[in-house]
């Protein structure tokens, strides 16, 4: 495949075209504690077999707590930045549905860099992912392929959008197991960067996928 795309050098500050930033090191310790603690109440929210008068109780208190929260709101678009060692800086947005830190809906999956130039990734999922019995929901894991490969194009300074997605369903993943997810960039052409990642359980590949990312035009 030619090569001809370059690492976007220095991409512009996204403040400049109006998106909000925040560090990772700037969301409070107590948000991500409080992001876990809701992370179980969905769970046992989705599980629950409490009273009627137990339900009632607990809407109550989850209605204050909403009211409590919402008095100071982020912009939805806000980005976070990560600043890799020895890497370009990447942005995501603080409540990307798969990795953001302060979506309690998120697992999160973090992608950092492994062997090879790959991506890499490990994730357990509750029963809150679930599409079959005791098995994860397939767009779920469209979800995270998709999440891991736009990060392989990221981490290689070309960021973009996903164009198409290819995803093969192996064999089923399971819930509540540790579950590794690998990414990588495999070819660049123009605008377009060629990607591909795996989800694998206990060694063996249960789903995998393959994207063409186009990389962000700058606007003017
Ligand atoms: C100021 C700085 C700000 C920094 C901000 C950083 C943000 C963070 C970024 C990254 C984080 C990584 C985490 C993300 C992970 C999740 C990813 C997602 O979920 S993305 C959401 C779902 N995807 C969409 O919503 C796209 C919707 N589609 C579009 O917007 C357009 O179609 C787009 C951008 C994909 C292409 O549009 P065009 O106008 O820019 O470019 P054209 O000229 O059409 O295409 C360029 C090349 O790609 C081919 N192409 C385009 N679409 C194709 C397709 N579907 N199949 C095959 N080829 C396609 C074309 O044929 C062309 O190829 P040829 O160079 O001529 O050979």
């Amino acid at each position: 495949m030619t090569v001809e795309a370059e690492p976007v050098a220095g991409l512009p500050d996204p403040t400049e075209y109006g998106f909000s930033v925040v560090r990772e090191s700037e969301i409070p310790r107590e948000h991500h504690d409080l992001v876990a603690r809701v992370r179980e109440l969905v769970d046992a929210v989705a599980h629950t077999q409490a009273e009627p008068a137990e339900l009632a109780a607990a809407e109550a208190t989850v209605a204050e707590l909403t009211e409590l929260l919402s008095r100071r709101r982020r912009d939805t678009g806000t980005l976070l930045l990560h600043r890799p060692p020895g890497g370009p800086p990447e942005y995501g947005t603080v409540t990307n549905l798969v990795a953001g830190p302060t979506n309690a809906v998120a697992p999160p999956l973090v992608m950092a860099p492994g062997a090879d130039g790959e991506l890499r990734g490990e994730v357990t999922l509750n029963g809150v992912y679930q599409g079959p019995p005791g098995i994860v929901h397939g767009g779920w894991l469209a979800a995270l392929l998709d999440q891991a490969l736009g990060a392989a194009a990221s981490a290689a300074g070309m960021p973009g959008l996903t164009a198409n997605l290819s995803v093969d369903y192996r064999r089923p993943t399971p819930l509540h197991a540790p579950l590794t997810v690998t990414s990588r960039v495999t070819g660049t052409e123009r605008r377009k960067v060629f990607v591909a990642a795996e989800i694998r359980h206990d060694g063996e590949v249960t789903a995998e996928g393959t994207a063409l990312m186009v990389r962000l035009a700058v606007p003017d």
